[in-house]
């Protein structure tokens, strides 16, 4: 060789042999030696070594060192033996030491996970594989997961392995489900889809379409500048076609704020968004837990601890929308009162005095200024007989001084905030400020203090906000239905404990009254419209005491005389998943099917007090009187939990925010979030909550007898009756057909509870000495595939009887929702002008929820690959090609940004740490 390259010119390969196109993939048919040189030819056995090598020398260089590796050494060596196991695992869980369920968890009771891992359903083989960190929440981790069934990526929430936040989830499960497939089967009204659930290491999972970024971070990216007019109203439009389903579908979101609006991918310019997270769900009159909601996006109604209903929803979906135009959150406050008293300045006026005369908390936020009499009631305030106290009230009340904080914005009402943004002298054009009075108008109708008259999610579809008709004064929205004010039909009792009952039926809704369209209704009888002042059991308080292993729901629904409970996430007809994952949580009781009351019964659930919206409150009527509770001092329900185990912890703020976690704001740690809260956190209160002892005093004495849990009697019975379920006609085509069920009640059922029932720290040994007889049998509508951990034995089988209650196709045969595009993102809403392919109204037939059916695929079809917390660069590409691996829609695709507002006064990338966005109130 040497001689030869001494012969050759030195710009030319010498022999045209090492340099030589070698073998590839246009080579077919062709022997890689057939392409090389003769040994002879090379004269120096390069080519050789090189002929040896051809199984690896069609790729590139690169290539094979990396990607072929393995290859790459099993030629070299063929004694080389490759074993995935022996990888070191690249872990995604923070902190990644075992801890909990034989090693598999770590303190958290977080699954471990890790690149690769694969969470198998043991019931379809389907299988998803690890991929990478998006986020971390309260219920556990989602990560993103390569779906081997469809070759797809898809989000998989890993939900704790903790008895609460399982059976929250499968609440989670159950609603979004009937969301799914009954009430928007073609994917047409922006609610994430689930793919499928699973139960993996004794861990429930649920997959999830791939979304984007959330509208947080969206803000976040625009420094916090806000949106152009154009896609507020896009993105609002779309969340109230899904709240229109939602309140169809009789389901309080009950956490609806930025975080939880996720852009869908887009490759066109139309933006698209899809709420996403029913893990604080509950349905419309089985509300049981008061604390609930992100402080900001927290109802009056919420805060004041006053029944409520889809209407909070409307109040959370008004501070979103503000702070989609104003780029900050509109309540920003750093207690509840802070909260108030910035809604009060706002909006100038307050909860309307029926209210707080009833509301559980209001002596917390207001002093009681003068005689209350009937009729002299003024909902804006003035002539209240209420006044917000102030911060030196406060203080005096409460020995220490409220948590506030200092304003980002000017202290301005609102139509001054909305018209003079960016609060400094700039030019606004005619149409733009045309826009802004119009924006104004639409959000007074969201932020209405009195939830009976915050416009319904229908109501403010018809605004021209939304539509884009001509906008000629102050929208009247047309009554969806008679009103029968939430609170006023029925009585609300103080529980001398701090819990709030709701006397009298538990519902305020006259079923029969809202049967019949009102006469002048605009409306087909698509969308139920009778909901707006239902509620139901208003189980304000119900202190943590476990759940053995039944779905947390019950609540109470009924018209008139009846009063229906059930156990059930979706009342009758769901079969609760009998098994929890963790054999700690197997069900006892049979009776958890469902409870209904007989007749007349108008009791009150028996609920303590619970800071925590998961706070499971129905073994609370079984515990013995006389318990001492069973709450060991490692449980999370036990001494100043005052309540759920569903806390936020530190890290799962701090990952998702990637702010500082005030002390605070440790719900979990300190007791019931409410502490957090500053002038919201009662020490009375406290002492209630939490305490596990059915107490016979805190159920109001008068008017309930008919209707008592029977405890310590060797039973839980209540009697059935079939004959006063909410009828079907009560629901409409969108609403869950709450059928009721017969026999639901259970004599034999335990009275007792040990600790397996409900501490969730209950040794695991224990139980090995227990019968199996309580593994459940699993074969329903719900298949969570069976542990794989090895561990698991029968009595940790969790086969799950349970038939999703689903009601039929909400849409009558032959009629379908209009398809027709209702958001254009190129174009420019402009007052009046209609100009942004608004859905003409035409209250004859208008269907509210027009969808955008622009990008049919990226619905079903996976987004590109966004980073949301971590930040991190995928490394994995789409198995399916390019097109799945689209660019954020940042900025819009014909380049439009987001933002366009000039002259932003914030120069700040992020709000300051010090300004938590929310207390995560809506779990404590
Ligand atoms: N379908 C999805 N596609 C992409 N990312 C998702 C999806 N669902 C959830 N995520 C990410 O995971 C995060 C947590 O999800 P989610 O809000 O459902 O959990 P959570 O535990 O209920 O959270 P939170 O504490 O806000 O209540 C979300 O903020 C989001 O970033």
């Amino acid at each position: 060789m040497e001689e030869k390259a001494a012969a050759a010119p030195p710009w030319e390969p010498s022999v045209g042999t090492v340099f030589r196109r070698l073998a590839g993939a246009g080579d077919s048919g062709r022997s890689p030696e057939a392409s090389l040189p003769s040994p002879s030819s090379s004269g120096n056995g390069v080519a050789t070594r090189i002929s040896n090598l051809h199984g690896v020398k069609r790729k590139p260089f690169v290539a094979r060192l990396t990607a072929d590796i393995i290859q790459t050494f099993v030629r070299c060596n063929p004694a080389f033996k490759y074993s995935e196991s022996l990888n070191p695992k690249i872990f995604l869980t923070n902190p990644s030491t075992p801890a909990h369920n034989d090693g598999l968890d770590n303190a958290n009771w977080d699954l471990i996970l890790y690149v690769n891992l694969e969470l198998v359903n043991r019931t379809s083989n389907r299988r998803f594989v690890v991929k990478e960190m998006l986020g971390q929440g309260t219920f556990g981790q989602v990560v993103k997961c390569l779906d081997t069934e469809t070759n797809d990526y898809v989000a998989v929430k890993v939900i704790k392995n903790q008895p609460a936040f399982y059976h929250q989830a499968l609440v989670e499960v159950s609603l979004l489900r009937a969301l799914n497939q009954t009430h928007d089967p073609d994917d047409q009204y922006n609610i994430v889809r689930m793919l499928d659930y699973l139960l993996f290491q004794n861990h429930l999972c649920i997959a999830f379409e791939m979304l984007g970024q959330n509208l947080y971070e969206l803000l976040k990216r625009n420094s916090f500048r806000g949106l152009k007019m154009k896609f507020v109203r896009a993105f609002s439009k779309q969340i109230l076609d899904a709240m229109v389903v939602m309140r169809g579908a009789r389901i309080i979101h009950c956490d609806l704020k930025p975080e939880n609006i996720l852009l869908t991918p887009s490759v066109t310019t139309d933006a698209a968004v899809k709420v996403i997270d029913f893990g604080s769900a509950c349905l419309e009159g089985k509300t049981v837990y008061s604390y609930i909601q992100s402080r900001y996006y927290r109802s009056p109604e919420v805060i004041l601890g006053y029944p409520y209903n889809t209407a909070i929803d409307m109040w959370s979906f008004g501070c979103i929308v503000a702070e989609l135009f104003l780029g900050l959150p509109l309540f920003p406050g750093a207690s509840e009162y802070d909260v108030l008293q910035r809604m009060v300045k706002i909006l100038g006026g307050q909860p309307p005095d029926y209210m707080l005369r009833e509301a559980k908390n209001s002596a917390k936020f207001f002093k009681h200024v003068g005689s209350i009499y009937r009729g002299n009631e003024v909902h804006d305030g003035i002539g209240s007989s209420y006044r917000l106290l102030t911060e030196e009230e406060i203080e005096v009340r409460e020995s220490e001084k409220p948590k506030v904080v200092k304003w980002y914005f000017p202290q301005l009402r609102l139509d001054q905030l909305i018209c003079s943004y960016p609060w400094k002298n700039s030019e606004l054009t005619e149409t733009e400020k045309a826009e802004r009075v119009i924006l104004v108008d639409f959000l007074k109708g969201l932020l209405k203090f009195d939830p009976n008259e915050r416009w319904s999610p229908l109501q403010a579809s018809c605004h021209p906000f939304i539509t884009g008709e001509p906008f000629t004064g102050p929208y009247e929205p047309i009554p969806e239905t008679p009103k029968i004010p939430i609170g006023r039909a029925a009585a609300v009792e103080h529980n001398p404990g701090g819990g709030h009952w709701l006397a009298a039926g538990l519902s305020p809704q006259v079923g029969s009254v809202n049967r019949s369209l009102p006469p002048n209704n605009p409306y087909p009888p698509k969308i139920p419209y009778s909901y707006g002042s239902s509620y139901g059991s208003f189980g304000s308080h119900g202190s943590y005491v476990g759940n053995a292993g039944h779905a947390s729901s019950y609540g109470s629904f009924g018209d008139g005389n009846a009063v229906n409970m059930y156990y059930s996430p979706l009342g009758p007809g769901f079969k609760q998943i009998e098994s929890s994952p963790d054999v700690r949580l197997r069900p006892r009781f049979s009776h958890d099917r469902g409870i209904r009351l007989s007749p007349g019964s108008t009791g009150p659930m028996s609920l303590g007090a619970s800071p925590s919206q998961f706070t499971p409150p129905n073994y609370q009527m079984q515990i013995p009187s006389n318990s001492t509770g069973m709450h060991g001092s490692g449980s999370p329900a036990s001494g100043g939990i005052h309540g759920s185990p569903l806390g936020k912890t530190p890290s799962s703020y701090s990952k998702r925010r990637g702010l500082p976690m005030p002390p605070h704001e440790y719900p979990s740690q300190h007791g019931q979030g409410r502490h957090g809260d500053g002038v919201g956190f009662s020490h009375s209160d406290a002492n209630v909550r939490g305490h596990p002892v059915y107490s016979q005093n805190s159920i109001p004495s008068s008017g309930y007898s008919s209707w008592r849990p029977q405890i310590g009697s060797g039973s839980f019975s209540l009697e059935a009756s079939s004959s006063h379920g909410p009828s079907q006609t009560f629901h409409s085509h969108f609403a869950p057909r709450l059928q009721t069920l017969d026999n639901l009640s259970d004599s034999s059922a335990a009275s007792t509870l040990d600790n397996a029932y409900w501490d969730p720290y209950f040794s695991d040994e224990s139980l090995l000495h227990e019968d199996n007889s309580l593994s459940a049998d699993l074969s329903s509508s719900l298949h969570l595939g069976d542990s794989a951990n090895p561990t698991s034995g029968s009595a940790r089988t969790a086969n799950v009887q349970s038939h999703i209650f689903m009601g039929s196709n909400p849409l009558p045969a032959g009629e379908s929702y209009r398809a027709d595009h209702f958001f254009h993102a190129s174009s420019r809403g402009s007052l009046g002008g209609n100009t942004h392919s608004a859905v003409p109204v035409n209250y004859g037939g208008y269907n509210p929820v027009n969808h955008p059916q622009q990008n049919p695929q990226i619905r079903h079809g996976q987004p590109y690959i966004q980073h949301r917390y971590n930040q991190a660069t995928s490394t994995h590409n789409h198995p399916r090609g390019s097109h799945h691996n689209r660019q954020p829609a940042w900025p819009m695709a014909d380049g439009t940004p987001w933002g366009g507002t000039s002259g932003h006064p914030f120069t700040t990338t992020g709000l300051p740490s010090s300004l938590p966005r929310k207390d995560y109130g809506s779990i404590f």
